[in-house]
């Protein structure tokens, strides 16, 4: 097992000097854990973070938001006693604010076994911490937009420009038509963009901005490959990184995601049209719950009822966002070729409501990075490198060329289209930011789970997410990744992670104890990565459920659209 170095403090703290025992929940109370490490010394370097942000740049948050010096010395108070608690191991506070959404919280601190910091599970802690964090701004009065992360978010994706230039220019040859082998390799090249793009996380580095040169790309003297000299190049990493992907199933997850496409859109365009119904009174669809007051006999658009279809409405590709800047940029680069190459016909990206683990993505980061792509402004001039087989004192035509953002700023436009016109949709449910793991999600939101069985494959991108994907258990490392799942399968599932939390699942056998006697701390640092697939999926049938939106007046398989 890894070594760890950070100092345990059993003294004051109810913390054992162990590493989490196999099949056991990660918690803070087994001291040679990430999580021990990340509740002891990381957590509270982000709170001091956001301390130290609203006092350096008070004036103007207090501008931008129109906040007043009684609202951010009131957050720094309460950010100030949740550090305190966190680090001494308090009982949690149950939230104060009334809304249903934290009234739900309340009731899962109650069920806990345990409500101590150190002493519940490090999924449920560090989810609690983040939504306390939220609860300071809501307590303000000025502060309640107010997103602490919002300036650390934006610098890393101004410091992602490069990169993107060069993505954005290789993507539109792949947007083309091509043969089949050139989209299947296009795929599982973005996949791996997708896959690199996750180490650009602000949470693991607490807030510091990430660089994407990788230690291959800085150190390797004798690569002859890298087209630009000082270039930061994601394709370029893919290869490099190659040994760094210990379970790689891109190529399946390709061959069965354009079968199940076409079945899909097979099915769909079986489907009968729906008709609009007259809504008279007693018919079965007569009740929903509108807004607007309905004339008698006027024609309603009726849409499918979504607890009773069976198929959905288009062929659908579902991303679970991570981080906002560069990974969301190539997430949407993914999404695109999918709607290019006409595999699925929308993507659904699921989002955060709040300011959640540092750099994940809000609907606010959301537009920020589609607008700033369609706005951005950068230009480079490179050298080409020379290449040895050139003639001395010859350099090759092009051995200079500019990277600039034209390209970048094309696709900022086209997202924005796509959002416009539906085919681009973002969703936040409560569910993603709530500290449950995802075997449970048919529980505590059957309803998101039934939006997730739509979808042709769902991608789950990072290390929170593989966590709650794993249910946060420290499992064999070789058990099988459909296996860790814990039955979680509303849809085929892809899960694409920088390893960066000691645990992980579908382990060559061997792998694990190779890995760690290279580099015991190889899980911390998200160096490594998995492209996993669970092919399987749960059939989807009428619910037995009464459908959300018009609850128990929802009895037919067409629906008054409200
Ligand atoms: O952005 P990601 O990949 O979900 O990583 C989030 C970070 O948060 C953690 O999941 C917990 O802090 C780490 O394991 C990881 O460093």
């Amino acid at each position: 097992m890894p070594a760890y170095d950070w100092p345990i403090d059993t003294e004051n703290l109810p913390v054992m000097r162990i590493v989490t025992p196999r099949n056991v929940v990660m918690c803070g109370i087994f001291g040679k854990s990430f999580a021990y490490y990340s509740l002891r010394e990381r957590m509270p370097v982000i709170l001091t973070k956001v301390i130290d942000y609203l006092s350096r740049e008070g004036n103007k948050i207090k501008t931008k938001h129109g906040a007043t010096d009684e609202d951010v010395r009131s957050l720094i108070q309460y950010i100030n006693k949740l550090k305190n608690d966190l680090i001494t191991n308090k009982k949690y506070d149950p939230l104060t604010v009334d809304t249903p959404e934290a009234r739900n919280w309340n009731k899962w601190i109650e069920e806990t076994d345990s409500q101590c910091y150190f002493l519940n599970t490090w999924v449920f802690t560090e989810c609690y911490v983040y939504r306390r964090l939220r609860e300071g701004c809501e307590l303000t009065n000025g502060l309640q937009n107010f997103d602490p992360f919002d300036e650390q978010k934006e610098r890393s994706f101004q410091n992602s420009l490069e990169p993107m230039c060069v993505v954005a220019e290789k993507l539109t040859t792949m947007l083309q038509n091509g043969d089949k082998d050139k989209r299947k390799a296009d795929f599982v090249t973005l996949l791996k963009i997708c896959l690199w793009a996750n180490k650009c996380d602000l949470s693991l580095s607490m807030g510091e901005q990430v660089s994407l040169k990788s230690d291959v790309l800085n150190n390797d003297a004798n690569k002859t490959t890298t087209p630009c000299m000082g270039t930061i190049d994601p394709f370029q990493m893919i290869l490099d990184l190659k040994d760094k992907v210990l379970v790689d199933e891109s190529s399946k997850i390709y061959d069965r995601v354009i079968a199940k496409a076409e079945v899909m859109a097979k099915a769909i365009s079986a489907e009968p049209e729906v008709q609009s119904v007259s809504s008279e009174k007693g018919s079965p669809t007569a009740s929903p719950p509108v807004e607007e007051e309905t004339k008698e006999g006027e024609e309603l658009p009726k849409i499918p009822c979504p607890s009773k279809m069976t198929t959905p409405d288009a062929v659908m590709f579902d991303i679970v966002c991570d981080n906002a800047g560069y990974e969301l940029f190539s997430d949407l680069c993914l999404a695109h070729f999918l709607i290019a190459q006409e595999i699925v016909q929308k993507v659904r990206f699921h989002v955060k409501k709040i300011p959640w683990f540092v750099s994940d993505v809000t609907p606010n980061d959301f537009k920020y990075v589609i607008e700033s792509c369609r706005t951005a402004d950068y230009k480079k001039e490179m050298a080409l490198e020379i290449q040895p087989e050139a003639p001395e004192g010859e350099a090759p035509e092009n051995a200079r060329s500019v990277l600039n953002a034209d390209t970048l700023r094309q696709l900022g436009e086209a997202w924005t289209k796509f959002l416009e016109d539906g085919t681009f949709v973002v969703m936040c449910d409560d569910f993603w930011t709530s500290p449950h793991v995802y075997k449970d999600m048919k529980k505590y939101d059957p309803n998101l789970y039934r939006k997730l069985q739509f979808a042709v494959a769902v991608l789950f991108k990072g290390d929170l997410n593989y966590r709650k994907l794993l249910g946060e258990r420290n499992c064999n490392p070789t058990l099988g990744f459909e296996a860790a799942l814990q039955g979680f399968m509303p849809a085929p599932l892809i899960a694409l992670r920088t390893v960066k939390a000691d645990l992980i699942c579908g382990l060559p056998k061997g792998k694990f104890e190779q890995l760690n006697k290279f580099d015991e701390k190889w899980m911390e640092k998200g160096d490594y990565g998995v492209i996993q697939f669970c092919p399987k999926s749960e059939a989807l049938k009428p619910s037995d459920r009464p459908c959300a939106e018009y609850g128990a007046e929802c009895r037919g398989v067409v629906c008054a659209q409200h």
